[in-house]
């Protein structure tokens, strides 16, 4: 379903957040990317949705490539749905509003500019909505919700651009612990029940283990780790975290964990 071939992203100044990472996600699978702030999580999801232009290699999804012509570009947007750590809602439209915004990319561009939907699109914010839990909240503004409730509408709106990929950057790193298990079910039983693919940053490590089904850990933009979720172990997590200053040995290290 995504397939990552030597890809490199390096900004303006030299940083380099990802360096040739080689992967392969198949349809189905929930995937958990680990890894130290700034070991270049956010930079991998965005060059998979193509809002980060890699530096070098290929991405692709569902056999389009990222990087490809805008109409292979604008298929992918539909097919690949993000959700934020800050949510990314418009804070003065309704709740029921911000969940249909995740219908523009099927609209024209006169009826996504005024807003206007089909009853077709409505019954699936509405089904959206009932799936999250928040029925009750759709004419309520977006900002007069709890982070967690939030969370749940950007979930929403993911849902009814009805993708295949759902890409989901820390998306309970704001949360509190249970609003983050909520939104963690709901991850899971969209996983299970949709059979959507998902690949979700996190800094919550328990949390990962338990419910993804493989992980994959960058270090200073390498990818350093990648097995299933319940053959994770002690030492892997202690490989993956180390700071960069505690370890002489990692550039000269040339084993990594794999499967
Ligand atoms: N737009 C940018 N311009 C320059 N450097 C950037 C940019 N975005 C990210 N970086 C740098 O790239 C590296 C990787 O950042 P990235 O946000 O991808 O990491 P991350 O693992 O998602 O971190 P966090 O967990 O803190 O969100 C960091 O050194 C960061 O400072």
């Amino acid at each position: 379903m995504i397939r990552i071939t030597n890809l490199s992203k390096e900004y303006r100044g030299g940083v380099k957040a990802v360096v040739d990472v080689n992967l392969e996600v198949h349809k189905g699978e929930f995937v958990a990317l680990l890894g130290l702030s700034g070991a270049g999580k956010s930079t991998l999801l965005r060059c998979i949705n193509g809002l980060v232009q890699p530096t070098t290699g290929e991405v692709t999804v569902a056999n389009l490539n990222v990087n490809g012509r805008s109409r292979e570009l604008r298929e992918l947007r539909r097919r690949v749905a993000m959700i934020f750590q800050q949510f990314n809602l418009v804070k003065r439209l309704t709740v029921l509003d911000n969940v249909l915004c995740g219908r523009l990319s099927y609209c024209g561009i006169f009826f996504s500019c005024c807003r206007i939907f089909s009853d077709a699109d409505r019954e699936l914010a509405w089904h959206a909505l009932a799936r999250v839990g928040l029925q009750d909240k759709a004419f309520q503004r977006a900002d007069q919700l709890s982070g967690g409730q939030q969370q749940r509408v950007g979930i929403a709106r993911a849902l009814v651009q009805q993708p295949e990929v759902l890409l989901a950057d820390e998306p309970v790193a704001s949360l509190d612990p249970k609003s983050s298990r909520r939104v963690m079910d709901i991850l899971a039983s969209i996983n299970r029940e949709d059979g959507l693919t998902l690949l979700v940053s996190m800094h919550d490590v328990d949390l990962a283990l338990e419910y993804a089904s493989r992980v994959v850990g960058l270090r200073d933009g390498r990818m350093v780790l990648d097995k299933p979720a319940h053959t994770v172990s002690k030492a892997d997590l202690e490989w993956l975290y180390q700071q960069p200053d505690d370890s002489a040995e990692f550039d000269t290290m040339a084993e990594v964990a794999y499967a």
